[in-house]
């Protein structure tokens, strides 16, 4: 009955599942196949029942990620999958050249925004949503995402940018921890349930590099209350667990928490979880710069917390009296008020009596409190001290993650927030907790649905418009302006009056009648209203709904904290009398109150301008069952969760429509390269048609340019289209489903695929290009150098030989002048020394003839020798004839040496008298000294040097030969 209040199509799948049920089959061919299929889109039909069976089928072969065109269906496995998540199938998804061909996976998506935001398309910075129900895995994926991140996006520059980079993203994993110890708790849906939401924004650092360089963390909607109110089941936030369990013996004892000690707010301390791991947090906490004795002090104001749980007030007879505290409370409040540093009496006064401002002179009442007020103090004081705690926690993590302003230029945004909720009694939180989930399905429908439908009829598109299903009834139901539900609510506060549940059931169905999306639920006996949500109806009480939304901080309650000695808490509750002053207002004055409501609208808005900015991601988490069971998977409870997220609507357009959209100039500037593909393929193509819708007159020239550029480039598909086809991609016949539009071109992934598989190929063949041309420059380059060294070489080789051979020349030129002087001094000292000789000879010859008394035969023989002497010499020469002295003398006698003492010549004559003379040699006439001297000449070796001291004779060769003159 609620599902077609809310106009529901629903049974519009019902209807068609039961016709085609036999076809299906047939066209399936057994679940093998169906779990082969990577995208719900390719489902066919598309249906509620299809898609479940494709995910169940999956789920049980262990895949848990399927694309559901534009966004990712996450199932839980409720098992560890440690190789799904390892450091190298990060890196093998970040350097896959087309991660969208692996398998699906949350790094696919991880991988397409950080690729996305370097490709500095507009809108550069990305967002990525995590939604689902709790228990459903965002935070598991949130957190993947987060070590995703840090693996790809570090430095690899140098290493000390690595290093700081490593240090940042340690510290950005590090607040998990923290964040988690603080914000989780362990609920019905989930044992590690995240109690508020968190957007976090991954700061990189410029348009190339892309390094992480810091993170900020925002953070929605804490649930509080949790602190000072948990059901049976349930449990407080985890670090209350992890400092009874963890503290060690001394901190026990500083912290007042002996050894299984009881308190009231802290249920199921018996129940151990992984998520109780004190060290851990402490840790991380060391690591984001709060420093042990910060964070003892962090833990001792928790532990008074859990003193502060267990005071409890006995009923007050006397109305003028304040309650008493109850017996076993007695030691509680001595202990909260020496961990707190409070005084005792004005921590007692102050739980126990209000104080009232009346009257013109503001005169101040002091009323004491009935048991439930004291109770109420009480939480309410514990709620304070516990947000303060954690936003200043927040505060601490943003100052240490956040990089400096002008340290990153782009981001990448992780929101995980809490998944629709719908329990047997909803309140406030749930309310607030749906809403934003309205918001953000509304935020997928605008970008993915309506916008891309409106988009295509601007454009001139030609589009089978989808029928989806538009949240906005819904939304103007819970903030419309001037009357919704919150308008009704933040009016009951700021009207201050007293008003029961059922007169603001009366009110909301009275204001608010017919609105297609409230409902009555005549059943329940508690006031209540139906709101009719995307994901299905939801009954929210209305008792204690105003209440909530004031969110009332008793003034003194503040005043009191401020009053504290503790170092923690004054940094939060500083003494500041403009804090002071307004919240005094808020809850005496007439004043704007800021709601619950109010303020959660306010950052609402401003996280969905944000969403706004940026290209959207989703991220669908869907849990196979409600008990965290591996390898269940039941249908109805995943059924009600696709509903929820709208999935199916989604399929069904991204299957049919265009989910990508440029702008022409942007195409044009990425995909111009492209045309160099059609030039090289045919010169004489026909000139491009204009696309479809185009009506409009002719163009200013640049747009005339732009569009033939933008045809020309559509021209080339089917050139890539083929060139895919032969290289055995698998790629459809027809042609690539493409539209061009008056200021944009759509077109569906795969054509995106193609398009940048092309370009890829261009800018290879460009780089090749670009490398040849490079390596000839180069070798070029180097042949040159290489000539012109040779060149160098050979002449400074001529150069140094001419001038070797010149200094060579010039001292062989030397020793030859020298030794042709040497001969000729030699030749005419000999000549002079025989000449000298031969006249003494024939001066002293008529002497020694009349001298010496020679015998007549002789003188005879002599004389006729002397006339006759060439005759004399052949005949000393004879090897017949004369021998001996004979010999000797015919040749002294034919060479008219003087016939003196054998010191003045020696004759040798050949052995035995043979072979004639073979040498007559003057003899020297002293000591005759040879200086020599190694010549650099290969042919004068020899440089007798005269020198004055050495020669002093001669040693003329007069006759020499090695050979014997046969006469
Ligand atoms: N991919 C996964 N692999 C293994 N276990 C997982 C995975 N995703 C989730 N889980 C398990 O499911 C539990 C719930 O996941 P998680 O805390 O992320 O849910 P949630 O959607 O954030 O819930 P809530 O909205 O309550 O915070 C985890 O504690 C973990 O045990």
């Amino acid at each position: 009955l609620l599902a077609e209040v809310n106009g529901h199509s629903l049974g519009t799948d019902a209807q068609s599942r039961e016709p085609l049920r036999g076809d299906l089959q047939n066209f399936l061919g057994g679940e093998t196949l169906l779990h082969q299929l990577d995208d719900l889109t390719k489902v066919n039909p598309v249906t509620l029942e299809t898609v479940l069976r494709c995910l169940q089928a999956r789920y049980m072969t262990d895949t848990f990620y399927t694309n559901a065109g534009c966004a990712l269906v996450a199932l839980n496995p409720f098992k560890p999958v440690p190789q799904l998540y390892s450091p190298e199938l990060m890196r093998e998804y970040h350097a896959a050249p087309q991660p969208q061909k692996l398998k699906p996976h949350i790094f696919t998506v991880g991988e397409q925004t950080y690729r996305n935001v370097k490709s500095l398309i507009e809108p550069v910075n990305q967002s990525i949503v995590v939604s689902g129900e709790s228990g459903a895995g965002k935070t598991w994926t949130s957190r993947c995402l987060m070590k995703f991140y840090a693996v790809v996006a570090s430095s690899s520059t140098s290493w000390e940018s690595h290093q700081v980079a490593e240090r940042i993203e340690q510290r950005i994993l590090n607040s998990n921890p923290v964040m988690e110890a603080f914000g989780n708790a362990c609920t019905l849906r989930n044992n590690n349930s995240s109690r508020f939401g968190k957007f976090i924004q991954l700061q990189l650092n410029g348009p190339r590099a892309q390094q992480m360089t810091g993170a900020a963390v925002q953070t929605y909607l804490l649930e509080k209350t949790r602190v000072a109110c948990q059901t049976s089941s349930e449990r407080n936030f985890h670090i209350f667990y992890q400092i009874c369990k963890g503290a060690s013996a001394d901190e026990r004892l500083q912290w007042h928490l002996p050894e299984g000690a009881a308190f009231s707010w802290l249920p199921n301390p018996e129940w151990t979880l992984e998520e109780d791991c004190f060290e851990v947090t402490r840790e991380a906490m060391l690591h984001l710069g709060i420093d042990t004795p910060t964070q003892n002090n962090i833990f001792k104001v928790l532990a008074g917390l859990l003193h502060l749980g267990n005071m409890q007030f006995a009923d007050s007879e006397d109305e003028a009296q304040p309650c008493q505290l109850m017996d076993c409370a007695k030691w509680s409040v001595k202990t909260l008020a020496s961990l707190l540093q409070l005084p005792r009496d004005t921590l007692l006064e102050t739980l126990r009596i209000r104080t009232i401002k009346a009257g013109r002179q503001q005169q101040v009442f002091r009323k004491p409190c009935s048991r439930a007020e004291c109770d109420t103090r009480r939480d309410c004081l514990a709620k304070l001290v516990y947000a303060r705690l954690f936003d200043w926690l927040v505060s601490v993590i943003n100052s240490s993650i956040c990089a400096d302003p002008n340290a990153w230029t782009t981001f990448i945004g992780l929101l995980d927030v809490y998944g629709f909720e719908s329990f047997p009694n909803n309140s406030l939180e749930q309310l607030c907790i749906n809403y934003a989930n309205e918001k953000l399905q509304q935020h997928f429908v605008a970008h993915f649905l309506r916008a891309q439908q409106e988009e295509y009829a601007v454009e001139g598109l030609e589009w089978s418009f989808v029928n989806y299903q538009d949240n906005q009834s819904c939304l103007d139901l819970i903030e419309g302006s001037p009357i919704s539900i919150c308008s009704l609510l933040n009016e009951e506060c700021r009207l201050n009056r007293p008003s029961s549940a059922a007169q603001l059931q009366t009110r909301i169905e009275s204001v608010l009648a017919g609105r297609p999306c409230l409902g009555q639920n005549k059943l329940s006996r508690e006031p209540s209203f139906i709101v009719v949500h995307y994901a299905g109806p939801v009954c929210y009480h209305t008792a204690g709904l105003v209440e909530k939304n004031k969110d009332p901080v008793p003034p003194e309650l503040t005043r009191l904290l401020q009053q504290s000695q503790d170092p923690l808490l004054k940094v939060l509750f500083p003494t500041n009398p403009k804090e002071n002053s307004q919240e005094e207002s808020s809850g005496q004055s007439r004043a704007p109150v800021l709601t619950v409501v109010s303020k959660f609208k306010a950052s609402l808005e401003q996280l969905l301008q944000v969403l706004q900015s940026t290209t959207p991601h989703y991220i669908r988490c869907i849990k196979p069952n409600s008990h965290g069971q591996a390898q269940t998977f039941i249908r109805e409870e995943v059924l009600s969760q696709l509903e929820a997220c709208g999935l199916v609507e989604t399929i069904h357009i991204s299957a049919a429509g265009f989910p990508i959209r440029v702008s022409h100039q942007n195409f044009v500037d990425r995909y111009e390269l492209l045309r160099r593909l059609r030039l090289r393929a045919s010169s004489g193509l026909h000139s491009p048609s204009h696309a479809k819708g185009h009506s409009k007159g002719p163009p200013p020239a640049k747009e005339a340019t732009l569009q033939s550029l933008l045809q020309d480039i559509l021209h080339t598909l089917p050139i890539l289209t083929r060139a895919a086809a032969t290289l055995g991609e698998p790629v459809e016949a027809r042609p690539a489903p493409v539209r061009c539009g008056r200021t944009k071109v759509f077109m569906s992934d795969s054509t995106l695929e193609l398009l940048e598989c092309g370009r890829a190929q261009v800018l290879e063949q460009c780089a090749r290009c670009i490398q040849d041309g490079w390596r000839r420059y180069l070798h070029h380059k180097q042949e040159r150098q290489r000539r012109a060294a040779v060149l160098i070489q050979a002449a400074t080789r001529s150069w140094l030989t001419r001038k070797h051979i010149q200094r060579l020349h010039t001292a062989a030129t030397i020793i030859k002048r020298t030794w042709q002087k040497w001969r000729i001094r030699m030749a005419s000292l000999a000549s002079e020394e025989l000449d000298g000789a031969e006249e003494q000879h024939l001066s002293q010859d008529p002497r020694s003839l009349s001298s010496t008394p020679l015998p007549l035969v002789q003188n005879r023989l002599l004389g006729a020798i002397i006339r006759l002497w060439p005759l004399g010499l052949v005949l000393a020469n004879s090897a017949m004839g004369v021998r001996g002295f004979q010999r000797k003398l015919v040749v002294r006698a034919c060479l008219q040496l003087p016939s003196g003492g054998p010191s003045s010549y020696a004759v040798q004559t050949a052995q035995h008298d043979q072979a004639g003379i073979t040498s007559i040699r003057a003899l020297p006439q002293g000591t005759i000294k040879f200086h020599c001297r190694k010549s650099p000449l290969r042919h004068a070796d020899i440089c007798p040097q005269p020198s004055p001291c050495s020669v002093t004779g001669f040693n003329q060769i007069l006759l020499e030969r090695h050979r014997l003159i046969q006469v």
